[in-house]
This record gives C-alpha cells, structure tokens and sequence, in this order.
C-alpha cells in the first residue's frame, strides 16, 4: 500500500494539522496514473504480440528479449544481414521488435505488390509518421497523411512533375551542376598546390583530392528544389557557412544513430512529446518555417488574381479540373498557392497544409537525391571501365551549348547514361527500407514464391495470415539486389544488365525500371510511390 504508508509519512509528528500535505499527495497520484498506464500500455502490447499470427513464421536468434534483433539491424552495413536471413529463411519470416514482438520481413515480389498497392489499408505506422511530421512542420504533408486527404493533395500536386512542368526547371540542374563542378575544380586545384608546396614531392599529385562529396552534392540539391520548386535561392553552395544546410546534415546525420528512446517511443507515444530536440532540428525546422511563410506571402496576391481570373473564365465543370491554365505557374509553389484560393474543395488546401508541403518537399527531394548522386560518383569511381564507356558516349553531343533543349533530349536518349542511372539506383537505393502497419482487422497475405514458404512449424503456406496492428518491413534495397531474382551477380555494379532482355522482364512491382527504389501504389487504395521521381532520374 504504497499510497496508504505515503499518507501516513506526511503526518505531522508534533503539533499542527492532521491532513497529509496536498503537493505530495498530487506526486503520488500522478506517478500512480503513469505507472498504470505504463503497465497497462505493456499488458496491451504484449497480449497483441502473443495473439499476432506472425509469431508462427520462422525467425532468426533473437539476441536480446528486449530489443529483439533490432541492434543488429541498425548496426548491418548495406542490409547483408537481410540478405543472409533471405538465404537461411526464405522469402517470408519475421524478426524481432521491442519486447521481442514479430515484424513481418518479406522479399516476396507479389506480398510487396498486395501491400504497396493496398496503401491506405497498410499505411505508415504512427511512430514513422510522427517521426516524418516533426520534420515537415505537421502532420498535413504528403508523407504523412492519409485516405481522402492523400488523394487530395496528390492530385493537386501531380502537374508540378508532368513532363513540361519538368522541362521548364532542368536549366537548374544546369546551373548548379556547372556552380559545383567549378567549386570542386577550385578545390582540388588548392589542395594540390597545397600538397605540391608542403611536400615538395610530385607524388602527391596522383593522390588527387579529398572533398566531402555528400556534404556538397547536399548543398547543391537544397539550392535546387528550392530554386526548382519554389523560385527560392538558399544559396547552399555559394555560402560556404550555409545553416541550414548545416542544420539538415546534422539533423539527418542523427537520424542514423540506434537511440533506446526513440524505440520506446514507437510504443508509448506519450514519451514522444519529451523527446529531446537537437538544436540543429530546432534551428532547421524554424528557417524552413519563417521561409515557407515568407514565400506564401510574396505570391499570395498572384494566386489570388490567378484564381480569381480562371475562375471567371471557366464554366462550371472546369472549375473541377487540376491542370493549371496555359501561362499559369505550374511549379509546386504556384500549384500550391492556386490550390489555397480553390473554389471546389476537391482542389483545396488550407494554408497549414501548404506549410507542410513546402518543409515535406525541401526534406523528402533534397537528401535523397544527394545521396543518389553520391553514390554514382562512388559506382564510377570503383568502375574506371564504365566511366570511361560513359564519358565516350557523351563525346559526339560536345557541340551542342548547355541550355539548348536539343541537348536534354539527346541525353534522356544516350542508352549508357539510362542503363548506369538504372543500375546505380538498382544497387544503391537511398531509401533502403520502408515500414507499413495491417489496419484490417485480418488479412492474408499472397505469396507468389512457387510452392509458398515454410512456416516455424515446417508447414508450407501460400498467403501470409496478418492482425490489425501487426508492422511490416519492407526491404526495398534487399529486394533491389536479391540473387534470386536478380541473378547471380545481382551485387555487381553491371550497367550491361540493362541490355539484357531477361533484366527488363523482371517482376519486382516497382514504379520505374522494375526495381523498388521509388517504391509503388496504386491510384484506387492509395498511391504511395515517389512522386518526385522523374525530377529525381531528370537531376
Ligand atoms: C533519388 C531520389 C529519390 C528517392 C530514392 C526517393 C524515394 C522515395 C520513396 C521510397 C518514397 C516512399 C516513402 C514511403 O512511403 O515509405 C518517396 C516518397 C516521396 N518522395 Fe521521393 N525519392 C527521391 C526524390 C524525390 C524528389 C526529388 C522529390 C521532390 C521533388 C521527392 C518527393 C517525395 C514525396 C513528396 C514523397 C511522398 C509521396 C506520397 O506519400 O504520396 N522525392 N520517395
């Protein structure tokens, strides 16, 4: 009786009053409500994970009954470990989560079709989507939300990536690839008359440069969607003390770090709200913030007007049509701010939505293409035979000037520039994984594995049984680089596969060049697939 000997502790020993004083009494009243809602929330969890039809799947030793295997996980270099439980376990088993609760881990090419093309039913779980808010400014960005609103906003947003809407930001690409090109060249020109003068010693020069290429190709790929998607310069590359690139270098620098907080929080939620925020989070999220409101304020009156003039224009039925009037901006700024003067609210979206879509946009385009881009740079710098092939296929468009639209379409035709492109994505996805939860109160799974696969109990199964509640992982770079269905030597860098007729029949369900990097959906139960993705292959 814990509460009772409290009481008695409080009495006064002399003289005085005889009631128990109040404040201690509120303490133990509130560490008596959170330890119960803690006990309850872990009884909760535990008879969930007793009672999860997943437990009946095969699964590799679990290394702690706390963490289940997810040390492991975070500590594997290029997901090998996925590959090896693959080997050992077949296309369908589970691993451990907290509390040793099984996650589904599936490379089964038709599970991953049912799951991404059943979006809405399997969508992100809260804690991942609490974790993509805290840096898109809120829950109402294109990451994060879901059914109708998703629609919604993917509709509105779709014509900032159709294929003239891309035509008219590649002299971005342009510009910024020339602006780094120039930096690095400057760069290593330093550090080679550096070494030539502190070494006095020629050799030097065959050890070239050491530059920081993510950090850089990060800078660049800010200043574009910036540029690109919202006609705003941060000035990344040029400003060599740049915050806010700063500011997301650090911040998705310690995303990667494995933190016991973080995991408790995916299961007590009420701990999500004292998560202690890196002052880089803090700094990032408050620029991105007073920018965004700036931006919506210079181009608030020319939606307005924008509006206001298609809008007198149209007949009814038009007014229910997404694409932007010829001459209308068609940048993701320009979408976004017609979208908030929108007449048919099908159309619409509120200015908390916009907020979110601009922090969404500059975070989910600008990290994952500088990590694509440094990992081609790496492929090459491993492959000399296949730079040199490159750079020869390059050679007979020498004499058409940058910025002469005859040179964008001669290099989306170049057959060795897709092929390498292809196969550095294929290789090196920068999304490695992605992770889903089962809303349905049941479901089962396909498997299209021929002959199904085994269960704990040695059983063969064609469909994978699964709860409400119960959390998928879905190993996009696994799958990218699977010997089965890949081949032999599915871990080479080979732009060659591409030629071969047998790479293009492959089945992963993917959006583009059949491999998962920009995942997939469907437009009926939601699209969940990289909306940026032609701006990403284009940059
Ligand atoms: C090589 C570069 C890129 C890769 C590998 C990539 C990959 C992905 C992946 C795997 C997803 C799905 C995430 C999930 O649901 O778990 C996604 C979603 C998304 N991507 Fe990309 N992305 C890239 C570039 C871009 C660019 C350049 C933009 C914007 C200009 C962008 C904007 C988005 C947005 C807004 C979503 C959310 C879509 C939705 O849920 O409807 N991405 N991306």
């Amino acid at each position: 009786m814990i509460f009772n000997h409290t009481i008695i502790d409080n009495l006064p020993t002399s003289s005085g009053s005889l009631r128990p004083k109040s404040s201690s009494l509120i303490f133990v009243a509130v560490f008596i409500i959170l330890l119960s809602t803690f006990a309850s929330g872990l009884i909760k969890i535990l008879i969930r994970q007793y009672l999860s039809p997943l437990r009946r799947l095969r699964c590799p030793p679990i290394p702690s009954m706390l963490w289940g295997n997810l040390m492991d996980m975070h500590d594997q270099e290029n997901n090998y470990l996925i590959d090896r439980w693959e080997e050992e376990y077949g296309p369908v088993f589970a691993f451990r989560g907290f509390l040793s609760g099984s996650r589904l881990m599936t490379t089964d090419i038709r599970a991953v079709a049912y799951i991404l093309g059943n979006a809405y039913d399997y969508p992100k779980p809260d804690f991942v989507r609490d974790g993509l808010a805290s840096m898109a400014a809120g829950h109402d960005g294109l990451l994060t939300t879901e059914g109708e609103q998703h629609t919604r906003q993917r509709k509105i947003l779709q014509p900032a990536f159709s294929a003239s809407s891309l035509r008219a930001v590649t002299p971005v690409f342009w510009e910024k690839a020339a602006e780094i090109r120039d930096i690095w060249s400057a760069l290593a020109e330093q550090q080679q008359e550096s070494h030539r003068y502190d070494a006095k010693d020629e050799k030097h020069w065959s050890k070239g440069a050491k530059l920081d290429v993510l950090a850089w190709l990060g800078r660049a790929t800010l200043d574009v969607i910036g540029l690109a998607g919202f006609g705003y310069s941060f000035d990344a590359l040029s400003d060599n003390s740049n915050a806010l690139a700063d500011a997301f270098a650090a911040v998705f620098a310690t995303a990667s770090t494995f933190r016991f907080m973080i995991i408790l929080a995916t299961w007590f939620p009420i701990l999500r709200k004292f998560r202690r925020e890196e002052s880089s989070e803090k700094h990032m999220r408050k620029t991105i913030r007073d920018i965004s409101l700036q931006l919506i304020d210079e181009r608030r009156a020319a939606a307005q007007i924008d509006a206001q003039e298609a809008l007198a224009k149209k007949s009814e039925g038009d007014i229910h049509s997404y694409s932007p009037e010829p001459g209308q901006a068609r940048d993701l700024l320009g979408l976004l701010m017609r979208s908030n003067f929108a007449v048919a609210s099908h159309l619409r979206m509120s200015t908390s939505e916009i907020l979110c879509q601009i922090s969404t946009f500059i975070a989910a385009g600008h990290e994952t293409s500088a990590s694509a881009l440094t990992w081609t740079l790496y492929a090459l710098a491993k492959s000399p035979e296949v730079q040199s092939k490159l750079r020869a296929s390059f050679r007979p468009l020498q004499s058409i000037p940058i910025g002469d639209p005859q040179l964008d379409d001669e290099l989306t035709r170049l057959p060795y520039l897709d092929w390498v492109v292809r196969e550095v994505l294929r290789l090196h996805s920068p999304v490695t994984n992605t992770m889903r939860v089962c809303k349905k109160a049941h479901d089962a799974i396909p498997v299209g594995a021929p002959g199904g696969y085994l269960d704990r109990d040695g059983q063969r199964r064609t469909s994978i049984e699964i709860k409400k509640g119960d959390i998928i992982s879905v190993p996009i770079q696994a799958i990218n680089r699977s010997r089965v269905i890949w081949g032999p030597d599915a871990r080479e860098f080979r732009p060659e596969r591409w030629a071969e007729a047998s790479q293009s029949r492959c089945a992963v369900p993917g959006l583009w060049s059949n491999i998962l990097t920009f995942l997939n959906g469907n437009t009926v139960n939601g699209n969940r697939s990289c909306i940026g993705y032609k701006f990403a292959i284009l940059e």
